[in-house]
């Protein structure tokens, strides 16, 4: 049984304030424990505010580590990549932001690559920050030829490389994504959507869980630790 907090907010500015408060708590526990944190954070549209209020806030970013839950296979100097938003938004305040893609075009390839590189890093994360996708996918766990892999794929596999087939119109290309395993490895997991949409289908997926047509369904299915969700119309 996935458990599940809902948090809803009238606005994407108070949502934004209110999950830049939830990252920056995590965040803060992290470098108390540990000394360090490793975040998992999601490409689109939705964490975009919600960055801008996190870069803000006067952390040890020296001391963070950044990298995308899923990117695009295309040079990080093109918009549709997740890792220049990141790197965008990070880098100047002294994070670390670890690219998972490079220049590799083979899809299988480029996500042995991206596995190599996650292994290197100290693992699990502190946070997997999820969004979710019109169709239900999430990271770039998508419906189609590669769900299995990425849900099956072994404990200490943290990512593969997927051609969606579809292809996704807001981005056609094929990528790479953490696996089920390593966003469920992640101390903590949190999903911001929005729209009364994707508030149903994400309620019905959840609901369905283990039997869901969704990825997200397939993903959250398997999870030990609450999810927080946030949402706003
Ligand atoms: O690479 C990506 O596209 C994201 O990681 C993806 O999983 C995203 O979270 C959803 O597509 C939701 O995107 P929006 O927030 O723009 O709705």
């Amino acid at each position: 049984m996935i458990e599940a907090e809902w948090w809803e907010y009238d606005s994407p500015a108070e949502m934004a304030e209110a999950v830049a408060g939830d990252v920056g708590f995590i965040i803060e526990s992290a470098l108390d424990a540990r000394g360090a944190a490793l975040l998992a954070l999601p490409g689109g549209g939705t964490p975009r505010p919600i960055y801008a209020k996190l870069s803000k806030a006067k952390f040890n970013w020296k001391k963070i580590v950044v990298v995308p839950t899923d990117d695009r296979l295309v040079p990080i100097t093109d918009d549709l990549s997740n890792a220049k938003l990141l790197a965008q938004t990070f880098l100047p305040l002294g994070a670390r932001v670890v690219p998972i893609t490079g220049e590799i075009q083979d899809a299988k390839l480029a996500g042995n690559s991206a596995d190599a590189r996650l292994q290197d890093l100290p693992w699990p994360p502190d946070l997997c920050w999820l969004g979710m996708g019109g169709d239900g996918h999430t990271a770039s766990i998508f419906a189609g030829p590669d769900l299995k892999e990425a849900l099956d794929a072994p404990k200490a596999r943290r990512a593969i490389g997927v051609t969606p087939d579809p292809l996704p119109p807001e981005a056609p290309v094929a990528r790479v994504t953490l696996t089920r395993a390593a966003i469920l490895s992640a101390r903590t997991i949190l999903i911001t959507i929005t729209g009364q949409a994707k508030r149903d289908l994400l309620e019905q997926a959840i609901a369905d869980g283990q039997s869901s047509r969704l990825p997200i369904g397939r993903v959250l299915a398997e999870a030990e630790q609450p999810i927080d969700i946030h949402w706003c119309p």
